[in-house]
């Protein structure tokens, strides 16, 4: 694994308008030598009820402060959000992962900049790519090592992103069960999720 450690730094009671959950933090102290890496990674444990008796469902999301705080139509981050905190809800047990990756990873600045290159004509993937980042910077070993930490070897994952799967199971936690996350296409981010179709491969239909 990349981290030296992963411990819990938090664990709290946390109602929610959706239902009522524990939040807990989490901390992964990364190897040294990889320049791509931030020293310390931290994610966020949304978790509802008894997440034992079965793979629970679980959602992996990454952080789009501009769709999750502020309801962006330009994707469809928000609404994946409470699609997943609502079926979480609806079946009383669950874990959401909410994890620091703005904007897959490039940081909230440098998307908006991607954004800019977007009005111009880019999809998501020449703008990331103008801007000298790779299509897609993010790592998914956190939320794996956050699973076995909470001693669940095995998930039903709410994605349309098959790397998130991979990454689930190469970090040795076993996927039973894709759940989809597909949200309804808007004209506002109609090209966003084309986008995710046709060049990363996300299992939208
Ligand atoms: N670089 C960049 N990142 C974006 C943009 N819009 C949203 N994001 C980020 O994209 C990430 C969400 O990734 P998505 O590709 O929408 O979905 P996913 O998490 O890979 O897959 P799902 O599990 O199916 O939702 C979040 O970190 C957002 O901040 C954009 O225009 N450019
Ligand atoms: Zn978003």
């Amino acid at each position: 694994m990349p981290f030296a450690s992963v411990q819990k730094v938090a664990d709290a009671d946390f109602p929610t308008r959706w239902g009522h959950f524990r939040i807990l933090g989490f901390e992964g102290l990364t190897l040294p030598g990889d320049p791509s890496r931030k020293a310390v990674e931290s994610a966020v444990a949304l978790v509802m009820g008894d997440i034992h008796a079965a793979p629970p469902l679980v959602r992996i999301h990454s952080q789009c402060l501009t769709g999750d705080v502020f309801h962006s139509l330009r994707c469809d981050c928000h609404d994946q959000l409470h699609l997943a905190l609502g079926k979480i809800t609806e079946e009383g047990s669950g874990i959401l992962l909410y994890e620091q990756q703005e904007g897959r990873g490039i940081g909230l600045m440098a998307k908006l900049r991607a954004y800019e290159l977007q009005d111009q004509g880019l999809d998501t993937i020449e703008a990331n790519e103008q801007l000298g980042f790779e299509a897609d910077c993010r790592h998914f070993e956190l939320p794996a090592e956050i699973l076995k930490y909470l001693k669940v070897p095995a998930v039903r994952l709410m994605t349309n992103n098959p790397e998130k799967i991979a990454a689930m199971e190469a970090g040795g936690v076993k996927v039973v069960e894709r759940v989809s996350a597909a949200i309804p296409s808007e004209p506002t981010f109609a090209r966003y999720l084309e986008t995710k179709r046709e060049r990363m491969g996300h299992l939208i239909v």
